[in-house]
């Protein structure tokens, strides 16, 4: 019994050897990232180092893991189900009726198979907003990655006493699990919209919201059709009416934030709250072009999300870095807006800051969550500049290892804390029920 208890205290730890690491100023170094497993922290950053477990890196590059901003990962299962159509008839045709006929089980399913795709493209944290939320924290818990989740509010259609429900669940939910899967996890309040929750319970909750400390999530500024019920009902600014209700708060982080105006964005760099950038999902539904350029100029902080996976399609940050560089120029008419420091910036510490996680940086006594990339590519080659890689060649399956919070969740491309190819398997007969139940 004392050896046993004695044993548990026993300092594990792993080195990523011989690997070339992505420093916090976006330099590149050749160097061992020693990491004590029990804290879940880097221990040192230095040559000839020595762990009990190894991880090899070498001909690789070690880079913060990437913190997917803003996703709904059960939408997994409707990947490929409802292509081509705006934000509105995409929601209103297709995927709020197959949404409402998914049960706990197909959302914990989803989430696995979402985790799956996340680990294999070097993702270690995530915020997602989706309802039967408890199956999304025991797919974490398993998982091992680090998540914000929230239960998505929608009052818009509803009669009384189920959108109070639904509210009362968004707050319970946050208020119950912030701190599960051993502190991986963390919770927000997440009103879909502006537009899709009324006034009267953003009245209502946000100060008891406040009171518990719990941060606010919710898509803003999306498409044009959102924004202007807002003005013609209110006669002001979405982010003006955000800001009146008390949730762009420094705590707070919105999706999207296409249809910004001058004004808005000083309100929002103002306010300190974050900006969480989904350019696939923006291209897919043809909603616009966010001005993220002009965001990071004001000082806002903006992270990357990809939204899930029905509009985008994939939940791979590394594409999303790519996508974000190309818009941003283009939305700014400038080939040298969102460079690929910017872009790295934004998938690392921009949303892990977001999120108020402490990830995203590789440096001593930081959380150990980080991605190794296999450099010996063809399309990584030469191997010139690994900033400009990551940024505009790298892809998710170059992602050798992912380790999180210490752990090793991927070795070798062998995904450890889940089983690939039953969780594969069972999604493709879920998907495929999910949508002989909505046809029929
Ligand atoms: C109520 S849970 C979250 C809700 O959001 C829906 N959703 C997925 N993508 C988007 C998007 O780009 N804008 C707005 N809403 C979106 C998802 O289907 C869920 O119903
Ligand atoms: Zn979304």
């Amino acid at each position: 019994m004392i050896v046993l208890e004695y044993s548990s205290y026993l300092m594990t730890s792993l080195l990523i050897a011989g690997g070339r690491v992505l420093r916090p100023d976006m330099t590149v170094s050749q160097a061992d990232v020693l990491i004590d497993q029990d804290s879940g922290l880097i221990e040192k950053i230095g040559s000839d180092l020595t762990a009990e477990n190894t991880l090899q890196a070498s001909n690789s590059l070690v880079t913060p893991g990437f913190v997917n901003g803003h996703s709904h990962i059960p939408m997994v299962l409707l990947r490929g189900y409802a292509d081509d159509k705006p934000l509105d008839r995409w929601l209103e045709e297709d995927i709020w009726p197959a949404e409402s006929t998914m049960t706990a089980d197909d959302v914990h399913t989803g989430a696995k198979l979402g985790l799956l795709e996340m680990i294999k493209s070097g993702t270690t944290g995530f915020a997602d907003m989706y309802f039967h939320v408890p199956e999304i924290v025991d797919a974490v818990d398993q998982a091992g990655v680090r998540a914000l989740l929230g239960h998505g509010i929608v009052t818009a259609g509803k009669d009384a006493d189920k959108a109070l429900a639904d509210v009362e669940k968004s707050l319970e939910f946050a208020q119950k699990y912030d701190g599960a899967a051993e502190g991986r996890i963390s919770t927000a309040f997440m009103p879909h919209s502006l537009v899709t929750v009324g006034n009267e319970y953003l009245e209502e909750f946000v100060p008891r919201v406040r009171e518990a400390g719990i941060p606010i999530h919710y898509h803003a500024n999306e498409t044009l059709n959102e924004v202007r019920p807002i003005v013609n009902d209110h006669g002001i600014r979405p982010l003006d009416y955000a800001a009146n209700h008390g949730i762009l708060e420094p705590q707070d982080f919105v999706a999207h934030g296409v249809h910004v105006d001058e004004q808005e964005i000083n309100l929002i760099a103002e306010a300190g709250t974050s900006v969480i950038h989904c350019p696939a999902s923006n291209m897919k539904l043809a909603s616009g072009m966010a001005p993220i350029q002009r965001m990071r100029d004001a000082g806002v902080t903006v992270g990357l999300g990809t939204d899930g996976a029905a509009t985008n399609n994939d939940l791979s940050l590394l594409d999303e870095g790519r996508d974000a560089a190309m818009l941003g120029k283009i939305a700014a008419n400038d080939a040298s807006a969102v460079p690929a420091e910017t872009v790295i910036q934004m998938m690392t510490q921009g949303s892990a800051s977001a999120l108020g996680f402490h990830s995203g940086v590789i440096e001593e006594k930081e959380p150990a969550d980080l991605a190794v990339i296999d450099l010996e590519k063809p399309h990584l080659t030469p191997r010139n500049d690994l900033v400009s890689h990551l940024a505009y060649s790298a892809a998710g399956s170059d992602v050798k290892h992912t380790v999180c919070d210490g752990q090793i969740l991927m070795r070798d491309r062998e995904v450890l804390t889940l089983e690939e190819e039953s969780i594969v398997e069972q999604a493709q007969q879920t998907a495929s029920s999910l949508v002989s139940r909505v046809s029929s």
